[in-house]
């Protein structure tokens, strides 16, 4: 029944094996709490986010593939087997203790995500849901991954005679390799597992996108965007696809069964506040003469 791989990560990001169920109801299935570290998710206090006379857990239930899915909260009256005296005076771990509001709160966000991604992973396999449409987004996957920006880049920075445009493009250089860093040292240091359903047959990657938080291709499609409406001059209808394009990537993410959603909601943010850091830092022939120099050689 619903083994689950275990979790070394420290995050609070993914969920733990429970050594044992944390409701003991007659053919139910295991239930695995968000509590870092396993054990169960309870809250047992006086006022807050628990109350005095009733304990009440929130656990995540577990598909028999290891797939989180959903989520399920009991009540217990004080009376219970568990709070008697009898059963406190038993050896064992000591209480965990009481959860505040925010982790209360962070735990139920997680589980929500979880659920939502779960149900918005269509294109998970060539056997989901909308698995006919896998090889469509997996062209989008592409069209926002690294390589191809890179290169792209690259390959316009020869070609290119313009003062003007070589600027650009060198901040776009710039940006895509400020991404690339600034990704993975968030996901080395959150090493949230991507979607246990997931497939790993992603277009080139490296050691870090064994990590799902933040969404690499959600955060260069965000700055991106913002980078091509800032520095090119394009017909609103233009300038609309761009908008849309981004979102589509970053919604592809999910539908692929790459991410979660926060994954990607947080990517958004990281990749629009680093066209911020790229504008703040641009490079030009006044802020970095050397390099500009070298380039024009
Ligand atoms: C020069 C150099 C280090 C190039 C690396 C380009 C590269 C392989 C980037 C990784 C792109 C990627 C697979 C990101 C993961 O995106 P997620 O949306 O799955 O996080």
């Amino acid at each position: 029944m619903g083994q689950v791989p275990p979790n070394k990560s420290t995050t609070p990001f993914p969920p733990s094996p429970s050594p044992r169920p944390a409701l003991s109801i007659p053919h139910a299935r295991p239930l695995v709490s968000m509590v870092t570290g396993g054990g169960r998710a309870e809250s047992r206090e006086a006022g807050g986010c628990g109350s005095g006379s009733t304990s009440t857990s929130t656990s995540i239930e577990r598909s028999r593939s290891g797939a989180t899915y959903g989520v399920l909260s009991h009540t217990m009256p004080s009376s219970s087997p568990r709070s008697s005296p009898a059963r406190r005076a038993e050896p064992g771990p000591s209480p965990s203790p009481t959860p505040s509001c925010t982790a209360v709160a962070l735990r139920s966000l997680l589980a929500a995500d979880l659920q939502a991604s779960r149900r918005l992973g269509v294109c998970a396999g060539e056997r989901s849901a909308w698995g006919s449409a896998r090889p469509l987004l997996r062209l989008l996957e592409v069209s926002g991954h690294g390589v191809p920006w890179l290169a792209g880049t690259l390959y316009g920075l020869g070609r290119s005679e313009s003062p003007a445009g070589r600027e650009v493009l060198l901040n776009l250089l710039f940006a895509l390799v400020l991404d690339i860093v600034l990704v993975a040292v968030v996901k080395g240091l959150v090493r949230r597992r991507r979607p246990t359903y997931n497939k790993m047959d992603m277009f080139v990657t490296i050691s870090v996108d064994k990590y799902s938080f933040p969404s690499g291709h959600a955060t260069r499609a965000a700055m991106v965007c913002r980078f091509v409406l800032h520095h090119l001059v394009l017909a609103i209808p233009l300038r609309v696809l761009v908008v849309l394009w981004a979102f589509i990537v970053g919604l592809s993410r999910v539908m692929l069964g790459r991410h979660n959603v926060t994954d990607v909601v947080f990517g958004f943010i990281m990749g629009y506040m680093q066209y911020s850091l790229v504008k703040y830092f641009w490079l030009s022939p006044l802020s970095a003469p050397t390099l500009f120099a070298i380039w024009n050689q």
